[in-house]
C-alpha cells in the first residue's frame, strides 16, 4: 500500500488523482486531502477516502466542514493546513496539486519530512527551483513530475545518461487561441480563453496555455527538474498534444513518449514509479490519428515564452517575479479587470521594474513575490 496526501485535492489534478486512486484500492491509501473553497467536494471526498486529515481555505470553511467530518479527522485551515496535509501525515508521497506559489511552503515542508513529491504544481518549483531542489537532494527525497511534458521526458531519460542529453523539446498545443493573429487577440473573451483544445484543466493553467506562459513555466520546470541548460530546452508547436515531449540524444536518436491527451496516465505514473499499472483511460491508434503536425515556435506572436526564456537565463528572483506577476495578471483578466492582451503588459511591466536577486533564500522569494503581486495589482490601463 503507498500511501498519498493530496494538497489541491479539489481541483482538476487532485480528482484525477483520488480517480487513480480509486481505480486500485488495493494500491493507495489516502492519509491527508487539502482543498480550498469547495468544501462540498472535499466533504465527498472524504466520505469516500476517510483521510486522517483535512484542511480547508480558511477557518470560516473549517467551522463549516467541522460538524460533517467523521469523528477523529484532524481538521486544519489556510497555509498551516496546507503544511499539515503535506507534512504531518504518515503519507509516503504528496501530490502538489495546488494551484500558484501558495504551495511552496507545504511542498519544502514535505521534503523536509521526507515525503516523495508528485509535482503537479510547477508554480513552486519557477518560484523557487534552487530551494526545491536543493533541500530534496540533502534530504534524498525524489520529486516526480506530474505535468504530462515533464513526465514525458522523464521517461524518456529513463536509464539514460543525462552529459548524453543533445536536447530536450517540450511541445506545446498553443491554447485557446493558436491560430489567431495579435490583432484578433485584443477583442478575445475570458469564455473564448478557457475553450482549451485539447485538455480539461483548471482556468489559471487554461489562460496560461492561451498566452504560452504556460510552456514558459514549464521551460523553467524543466531547468531544475532535469538540470537542463537553457540553451538545451526547446519548444515545439504540436496541435494534437500527442507527442508530450521528446529528447534527442549526441548520437541523433530522438526519444518520445506518446499517448492520448489524460493526465491521469501521468499521475498514474508518478505514484507507481518506477513500476507501471493498467489505466482504463483510451488507448493511442496511430492509424486513427493519421496525422500529427508540428510548427516552429513564433517568439514574436507568444513574447510570454521569450520572456520566461529569459528570465530563467537571469535566474535568481527573475522567475520569482515573472511567476507572480503571472498569477495577479490572470486573476485580474479571468474577472474581466484587463483584457487578454494586458496580461503580457502586466508582465513585461513588472519584469522591466525588477531588479533580480541571486541565490535569494526563501524570505528574499516571499518579498519578491509579494512585491511582483502588488505591482501587478496596481498597474492600470
Ligand atoms: N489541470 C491539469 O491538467 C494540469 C495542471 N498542472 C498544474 O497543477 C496545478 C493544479 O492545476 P489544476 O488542478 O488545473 O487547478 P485547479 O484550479 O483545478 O485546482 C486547484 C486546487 O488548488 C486549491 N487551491 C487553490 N488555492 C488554494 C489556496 N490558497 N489554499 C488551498 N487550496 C487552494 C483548489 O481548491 P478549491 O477548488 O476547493 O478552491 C483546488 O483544489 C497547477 O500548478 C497547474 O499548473 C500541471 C499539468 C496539468
Ligand atoms: C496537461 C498539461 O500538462 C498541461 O500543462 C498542458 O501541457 C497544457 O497544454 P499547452 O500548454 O501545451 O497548451
Ligand atoms: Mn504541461
Amino acid at each position: 500500500m503507498k500511501k498519498i496526501a493530496i494538497i489541491g485535492s479539489t481541483g482538476s489534478i487532485g480528482t484525477q488523482t483520488l480517480d487513480v486512486a480509486a481505480a486500485h484500492p488495493d494500491q493507495f491509501q489516502v492519509e491527508a486531502l487539502a482543498g480550498g473553497s469547495n468544501i462540498q467536494l472535499l466533504l465527498e471526498q472524504v466520505r469516500q477516502f476517510r483521510p486522517r486529515i483535512v484542511s480547508v481555505g480558511t477557518a470560516g470553511l473549517a467551522e463549516e466542514i467541522k460538524p460533517h467530518l467523521p469523528a477523529g479527522t484532524r481538521l486544519y485551515c489556510g497555509g498551516e493546513g496546507l503544511i499539515e496535509v503535506a507534512a504531518g501525515s504518515d503519507a509516503d508521497m504528496v501530490v502538489t496539486a495546488v494551484v500558484g506559489s501558495v504551495g511552496l511552503r507545504s511542498t519544502l515542508a514535505a521534503i523536509e519530512a521526507g515525503k516523495q513529491i508528485g509535482l503537479a504544481n510547477k508554480e513552486t518549483l519557477v518560484t523557487a527551483g534552487h530551494l526545491v531542489m536543493e533541500r530534496a537532494a540533502a534530504k534524498g527525497v525524489a520529486i516526480l513530475p506530474v505535468d504530462s511534458e515533464h513526465s514525458a521526458v522523464f521517461q524518456c531519460l529513463n536509464g539514460e545518461r543525462r552529459a548524453e542529453i543533445s536536447n530536450i523539446t517540450l511541445t506545446a498545443s498553443g491554447g485557446s487561441f493558436r491560430d489567431l493573429t495579435r490583432d484578433q487577440l485584443s477583442h478575445v473573451t475570458v469564455e473564448d480563453a478557457l475553450k482549451h483544445p485539447n485538455w480539461s484543466m483548471g482556468a489559471k493553467i487554461t489562460i496560461d496555455s492561451a498566452t504560452m506562459v504556460n510552456k514558459g513555466l514549464e521551460v523553467i520546470e524543466a531547468h531544475w527538474l532535469f538540470g537542463t541548460p537553457y540553451e538545451q530546452i526547446k519548444v515545439l508547436l504540436h496541435p494534437e498534444s500527442i507527442v508530450h515531449s521528446y529528447v534527442e540524444f549526441v548520437d541523433g536518436s530522438i526519444m518520445a513518449q506518446l499517448g492520448t491527451p489524460d493526465m491521469r496516465v501521468p499521475i498514474q505514473y508518478a505514484l507507481t514509479y518506477p513500476q507501471r499499472m493498467s489505466a482504463p483511460g483510451k488507448r493511442l491508434s496511430l492509424a486513427e490519428v493519421g496525422q500529427l503536425h508540428f510548427r516552429e515556435m513564433d517568439y514574436e506572436r507568444f513574447p510570454c515564452l521569450r520572456l520566461a526564456f529569459e528570465c530563467g537565463k537571469i535566474g535568481g528572483t527573475a522567475p520569482t517575479a515573472y511567476n507572480a506577476a503571472n498569477e495577479i495578471a490572470v486573476a485580474r483578466f479571468l474577472n474581466k479587470e484587463i483584457s487578454f492582451l494586458q496580461i503580457e503588459m502586466i508582465l513585461e511591466r513588472v519584469l522591466e521594474e525588477h531588479q533580480a536577486a541571486a541565490h535569494p533564500d526563501l524570505d528574499t522569494i516571499e518579498a519578491v513575490d509579494a512585491w511582483a503581486r502588488k505591482q501587478a495589482r496596481q498597474l492600470s490601463f
